[in-house]
């Protein structure tokens, strides 16, 4: 029996639908290659597929659709080969290629009846969140970290969109911290990360990523000390390749850099002063410890054993420094560096055990390979299965989508290992993204020039008055103030295909924001430059800004905002801390509730499902005699 049958049978009415879709999907990592093929196994009849990424070895545990055969290939390109093979009838497009390029302008976008979010940062969601905002189109926006995931479905003007709830930045440490009061096994990872590993074998210190050293940092002179330091250490590194250069090394931050912090008698009136190594006992105490202790995974090596690895490391990395170098200067090509890789054992190995060391001189508890692992890549384990069950709910939310039927969508979250539904959120009134009037223009960029935005299309055709503001991107492009723009071209301000102008009325009852979002289009002869894009029988309504109201309530905010919400490649942020979760507020949606928004109420199928049709997740009938899972 085709493959087909059994999806009519499931979706009944929908099934047409799901077939005449022309739908994207952002992203081919852990949840995407699972989306795609339940999109392609269900006869989504037209799946493009864009991700920027080549595969690697570390995808293959749970990125399904590839093989290692398939390592350094683009994984949209094999995405689309793999999943093919499971349904010759539907369409597959794939784009190795970054979301944000401007060839996915508007028009691109507005093509799709669906768009599909499967990505692992934010920058990305935002902007996926944006264009589909601007040109209406639902968007399902997914994520996991570890065994936590959610689904969110967004819908213009209908539900909050990504950016209604708060999003917190990736976490960073002082540098002080890091360097010397460490308190925590992290603190310890992060010096030997991005500290130690890049003054020996990489880039600088102020480029390093998890170090926070703005220049307003109370501890000035603290600093300028640790700067001293670094320039000795980069003295050393020049002895690298030689018999003591190990021993250089250790000495330096094991030993004087501690001795010096030790002598610092205000640090330490409140905690244990650190404790320098010495390299001469440690050797003694290593000297029958193997070089398989590599080999343990989980158990945490003790200061001999951590000390034997750091020799052993450092000497792998040495050395491969040294041939990387040789080889590119034969080949005429800039001095290569070492960077930290979590799947680079060089690397990883040296990390572990100067973070051991480090830990064992500040009293912190030493970590096993296996956790450093995970902290040091920030990595909170990807799991398939979870993956799989988020995949598994997007498609089902896309049915929804896809027959309209916006009142019956859920925020699906998973959480310690159970599926919590609610509804979703009203559009915060607050959000800066989707709390506009968002218009379509076409513009002209060969031609068009800020006052023809200015005079022709806001002040002539939309009504402004004088006082307004324009931004774009990069900031305020016009103000009454800043008149010397208005001759240049926009293209001239940073504003191609795909830019999005933001126009702020700032009279005394100002009007709600206007979000301006370009498509690029050549003018006919004798035609404006610029001009709006009107569905027909619609003109742009502009109304008044409401006053705020004092006496709104608690209920009014929407869920997420707290300060807690991350996830690695979660929907609420970027640091693999926790979801954000206000279950307080959640409120379990009753069987009972399931025909309020007008479709059949469904009954329930006799016997069908043993003891769990007194529950939640049951097999309904639906009146047309397709069975369909219902999932609230
Ligand atoms: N701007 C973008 N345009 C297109 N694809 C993107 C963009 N940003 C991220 N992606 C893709 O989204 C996917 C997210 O998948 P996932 O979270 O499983 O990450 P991964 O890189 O495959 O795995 P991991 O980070 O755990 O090693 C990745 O394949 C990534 O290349
Ligand atoms: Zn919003």
């Amino acid at each position: 029996m085709p493959r087909e049958t059994w999806a009519k049978q499931s979706l009944g009415a929908t099934h047409r639908l799901v077939k005449e879709s022309r739908v994207l999907l952002v992203g081919a990592g852990g949840i995407g290659c699972e989306l795609l093929k339940n999109l392609v196994l269900t006869g989504f009849g037209e799946i493009h597929i864009i991700d920027l990424d080549t595969i690697d070895l570390s995808n293959l545990n749970r990125q399904f659709l590839f093989r290692h055969e398939h390592i350094k290939k683009p994984k949209a390109i094999v995405a689309k080969e793999v999943a093919q093979a499971f349904n010759k009838h539907v369409t597959l497009v794939p784009y190795h290629a970054n979301i944000k390029d401007k060839q996915f302008n508007l028009e691109w976008f507005s093509s799709f009846n669906l768009v599909f979010n499967a990505l692992d940062n934010m920058d990305a969601r935002k902007h996926v969140n944006k264009m589909c905002l601007a040109v209406d189109v639902p968007l399902i926006e997914s994520g996991t970290t570890g065994f936590r995931g959610q689904v969110q479905v967004i819908k213009k003007g209908q539900t909050a969109c990504y950016d209604c709830t708060f999003k917190s930045t990736p976490v960073t440490y002082p540098v002080c911290t890091i360097r010397s009061t460490p308190s925590q096994p992290i603190h310890c990872i992060v010096w030997a990360k991005s500290y130690l590993l890049p003054e020996l074998f990489g880039t600088a210190e102020d480029e390093a990523p998890d170090l926070d050293t703005a220049e307003d940092s109370e501890n000035a002179k603290e600093i300028q000390k640790l700067k001293e330091e670094a320039q000795a250490l980069k003295k050393i590194r020049e002895s690298m390749g030689s018999e003591t250069f190990a021993r250089q090394v250790f000495d330096k931050v094991f030993s004087e850099d501690i001795q010096r912090l030790a002598n610092m008698e205000d640090m330490w009136k409140t905690k244990s002063p650190p404790q320098p190594l010495s390299w001469d006992s440690l050797e003694q105490e290593a000297s029958s410890v193997p070089l398989t202790i590599l080999e343990q995974n989980q158990t945490v090596w003790s200061r001999a054993e951590n000390f034997v690895v750091f020799k052993d490391s450092l000497e792998r990395l040495a050395k491969r420094l040294a041939n990387d170098q040789a080889e590119a200067s034969k080949a005429n090509l800039p001095a290569p560096l070492i960077t930290f890789d979590k799947d680079d054992d060089d690397t990883l190995d040296f990390v572990i055990a100067s973070a051991n060391l480090r830990a064992i001189i500040f009293g912190i508890d030493p970590k096993s390979k296996f956790d450093t692992k995970q902290m040091a890549g920030n990595i909170i384990p990807a799991i398939a299965t979870t993956n799989a069950m988020v995949a598994g709910l997007c498609a089902m939310e896309a049915f929804k989508v896809l027959r309209q039927d916006f009142a019956r969508t859920k925020y699906l979250w998973l959480r310690n290992g159970s599926l919590s539904t609610d509804q979703l959120e009203k559009p915060n009134p607050e959000c800066p993204v989707c709390n506009v009037v968002s218009v379509i223009v076409h513009v002209d960029l060969e031609k068009a020039t800020l006052k023809d935005l200015v005079h022709d299309i806001l002040k002539t055709k939309l009504g402004y008055g004088e006082e307004i503001t324009v931004m774009n991107d990069a900031g305020i492009i016009y103000d009454p103030d800043l008149e010397d723009n208005l001759e240049r071209k926009l293209t001239e301000l940073g504003i191609d295909d795909a830019s999005f102008i933001l126009v702020k009325d700032d009279e005394d009852e100002p009007r709600v924001d206007l979000q301006l979002a370009v498509l690029a289009k050549q003018a006919t002869e004798g035609q404006n430059p610029i001009a709006i894009a009107e569905k027909e029988g619609h003109t742009v309504e502009l109304p008044k800004k409401p006053k705020k109201d004092s006496s709104a309530s608690a209920t009014d905010v929407p869920k997420n905002d707290g300060a807690e919400a991350s996830m690695t490649n979660g929907i609420n942020g970027t640091n693999g801390n926790d979801v954000s979760v206000n279950s307080t507020t959640k409120r379990k949606r009753a069987l009972s509730d399931a025909g309020e928004s007008g479709t059949p109420v469904a009954k329930k199928l006799q016997g069908a499902v043993g003891p769990a049709a007194t529950n939640d997740a049951i097999v309904i009938d639906e009146d047309d005699g397709t069975l369909v899972i219902a999932d609230d």
